[in-house]
């Protein structure tokens, strides 16, 4: 019975943990709201994100967008964040390489979509960065050993992803 009432209590705990994870660092803070960043980001397509979850435990994260060198565009992020959720839930997970596509490793957001976004109302550019920070700090608490194998260039929020990860 005791047994039985620890595990639930864990099980609680581990569930609310996850759940405050996943909350935005920023919501409300600065008129930041996900709901609306996220519609914006939309917009602007092209590229993905893929995972691949091995069985030995080692997850292999790849930013797939060669013909601008890995640029983060809107969907990408949103892509992003949707895989750290992934691996946030990845109970056999133990570590995580995160690569490029192609001879290079990425060369930050996608200007196209930061001169649009910036230009459509000054406070979006703003909570772009916002959005794109929240997912790298899940991304740095993961449970996981993180390896950035950084070939070629990695420029602006390519640099900043490499030092959410443990090792690069
Ligand atoms: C606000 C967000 C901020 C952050 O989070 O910190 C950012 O990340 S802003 C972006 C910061 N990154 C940059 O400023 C890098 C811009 N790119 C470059 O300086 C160069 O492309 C390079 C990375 C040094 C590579 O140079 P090179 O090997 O000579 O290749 P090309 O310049 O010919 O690039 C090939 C192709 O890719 C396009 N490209 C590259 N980077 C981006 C980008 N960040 N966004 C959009 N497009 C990008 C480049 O325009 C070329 O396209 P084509 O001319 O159509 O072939």
């Amino acid at each position: 019975m005791a047994l039985a009432l620890w595990k639930n209590l864990l099980q609680t705990t581990k569930k609310r943990i996850l759940q405050q994870r996943r909350l935005s660092l920023y919501n409300g803070a600065h008129g930041y709201e996900e709901e609306l960043i996220k519609k914006k980001l939309q917009q602007f397509s092209g590229g993905s994100i893929n995972l691949s979850k091995e069985d030995n435990g080692i997850g292999i994260l790849t930013l797939n967008n060669p013909k601008l060198m890995n640029a983060f565009t809107g969907a990408m992020m949103l892509e992003l964040q949707e895989r750290v959720t992934e691996l946030e839930n990845w109970k056999d997970g133990k570590g995580l390489i995160i690569h490029g596509a192609g001879n290079t490793f990425c060369s930050g957001s996608d200007l196209n979509a930061v001169k649009e976004i910036s230009n459509s109302q000054a406070s979006d550019g703003m909570y772009m960065c916002m959005f794109m920070q929240n997912t790298l700090t899940r991304l740095m608490r993961l449970p996981l050993i993180s390896v950035a194998l950084v070939q070629g260039k990695a420029f602006g929020g390519g640099a900043e992803l490499t030092t959410a990860c443990d090792f690069r």
